[in-house]
């Protein structure tokens, strides 16, 4: 029989109120042993409890009675409302743990549980994680429309088009082993199916990155030695997280400065400053990590020579242009000192950012998601451009798997193991 599970669900003690959930079988009886009586189902009702093992009281509660499977978990489920102090909390949780059949949930245990009871496949799983981990609005935004099962709900059509498809192709396939003359028209429609549902896979492959999202875009501030990139850096993130100097040279390393902008999550880089020799060993090596950090840069702001630029798409800066002179500059014209051209600058950033961000209500895809995607879309492209109707319903096959590693029904131990260990404890 599955273990019933409890935690604290709510933020760290002392807190105003603290949440503990208790789910399993055993989570009616639990109930039933602390508050004398089992409320009615779904329904708030105020509860002395008390400790079962010497019958004193514990604290006053609300409490909730969650029988499955209609529960978050798909189990029977308690849910104790309580005042959150450290020593109610422990109170309470030491007379659940001296109950038969239950025990402290592991990190992410509720929502285990909630998977493998079909409640949330691992889309929504992913977009959970993603929820509890948002710090930016568009983050929230992006990653509850996935905990919400949006994405999800598009996978499962795409499921059932497949296997009627499939379902289509096995026919033909008996039809052709009786030597029948195969049905024209139903190989037409298995064609014409695949062929529209390999573009609704397709159009979501060119959905923004989960990962960008949640890390930041990355800026990367690049060009000749004392540029003033440090400067620039530490404008926009409004604080010294790179050493400003006036010895070329200063930056011998990357600086990774977070900073929420509009709204946006953004990771700028400061790099070494870009020259053709130096005679100083780490410079050169920071010089190597200044250009692998362009290559990953998903914006550029070069403070060089406009000609010099390392790619057709970086913001061109004419930097310290309280100083320097930039007429005939094809940029933007910026003092870090004044602060003059910082606010257009922004603008820039933020309107490039959009571009690589999910809109509103849209999805940001992980890599796990595009991955699974594009294998989809490879099967069911194979399955378009044979005439074999045997390669075909091998591929359909094929593309059924991909589908199930997609929604995580034919997903591995150890990436569950991993993905659920990184939820806290209590979800
Ligand atoms: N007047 C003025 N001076 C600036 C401005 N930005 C930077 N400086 C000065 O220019 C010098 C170099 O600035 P940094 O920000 O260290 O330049 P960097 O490009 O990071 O230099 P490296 O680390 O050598 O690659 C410093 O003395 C700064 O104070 C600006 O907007 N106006």
């Amino acid at each position: 029989m599955t273990d019933t599970i409890f935690a604290l669900s709510s933020g760290a003690p002392p807190a105003g109120i603290a949440v503990i959930r208790v789910s399993g079988p055993q989570a009616g009886p639990a109930l039933l042993a602390l508050a004398h009586r089992l409320p009615p189902p779904r329904m708030a009702s105020l509860n002395l409890l008390r400790d079962p093992r010497d019958g004193a009281p514990l604290d006053r509660a609300l409490v909730l009675w969650l029988p499955g499977p209609a529960t978050v978990s798909g189990e029977d489920m308690a849910e104790l409302h309580c005042h959150g102090g450290r020593a109610v909390i422990a109170g309470v949780e030491a007379a659940l743990g001296a109950m038969a059949g239950l025990r402290r949930a592991e990190p992410g245990e509720f929502t285990r549980r909630a998977f493998e009871n079909g409640r949330m496949d691992l889309n929504a799983v992913e977009g959970l994680s993603d929820l509890l981990a948002a710090e930016t609005q568009q983050q929230r935004r992006a990653a509850l429309m996935m905990a919400e099962g949006h994405f999800s709900r598009r996978i499962d059509t795409w499921r059932h088009r497949l296997l009627d498809l499939s379902a289509m192709a096995e026919a033909a396939l008996d039809f052709s082993d009786e030597d029948d003359v195969p049905d024209a028209q139903i190989e037409e429609r298995i064609g014409a199916g695949i062929e529209s549902l390999a573009e609704d896979v397709a159009a979501i492959l060119s959905a923004p990155s989960a990962e960008r999202l949640r890390d930041g875009v990355r800026v990367v501030l690049a060009g000749p030695p004392n540029a003033g990139k440090s400067t620039l850096l530490n404008a926009l993130v409004g604080r010294e997280a790179a050493i400003v100097s006036d010895i070329a040279g200063t930056t011998r390393d990357r600086i990774e400065a977070p900073a929420a902008i509009g709204g946006i999550a953004f990771l700028f880089t400061d790099t070494a400053g870009l020259r053709e020799s130096t005679a100083d060993s780490i410079e050169a090596i920071g010089i190597d990590r200044a250009r692998a950090a362009l290559e990953g840069a998903d914006i550029i702001l070069w403070l060089g020579p406009p000609q010099d630029t390392p790619r057709s798409d970086a913001l061109l800066i004419g930097a310290q242009c309280d100083r320097v002179d930039h007429a005939g500059h094809p940029g933007l014209a910026v003092s870090a000192r004044t602060g003059e051209g910082m606010e257009n600058l922004v603008a820039a950033l933020l309107r490039q950012a959009r571009t690589l961000l999910p809109g509103e209500g849209e999805y940001a895809l992980h890599a796990r998601q595009r991955e699974g995607a594009a294998a989809l879309h490879r099967h069911l492209s194979a399955a378009g451009h044979t005439t074999d109707l045997l390669v075909l319903a091998e591929e359909l096959r094929q593309a059924r798997r991909a589908i199930d590693a997609l929604t995580g029904r034919a997903g591995t131990e150890d990436m569950l193991d991993r993905l659920f260990s990184g939820f806290c404890i209590g979800k």
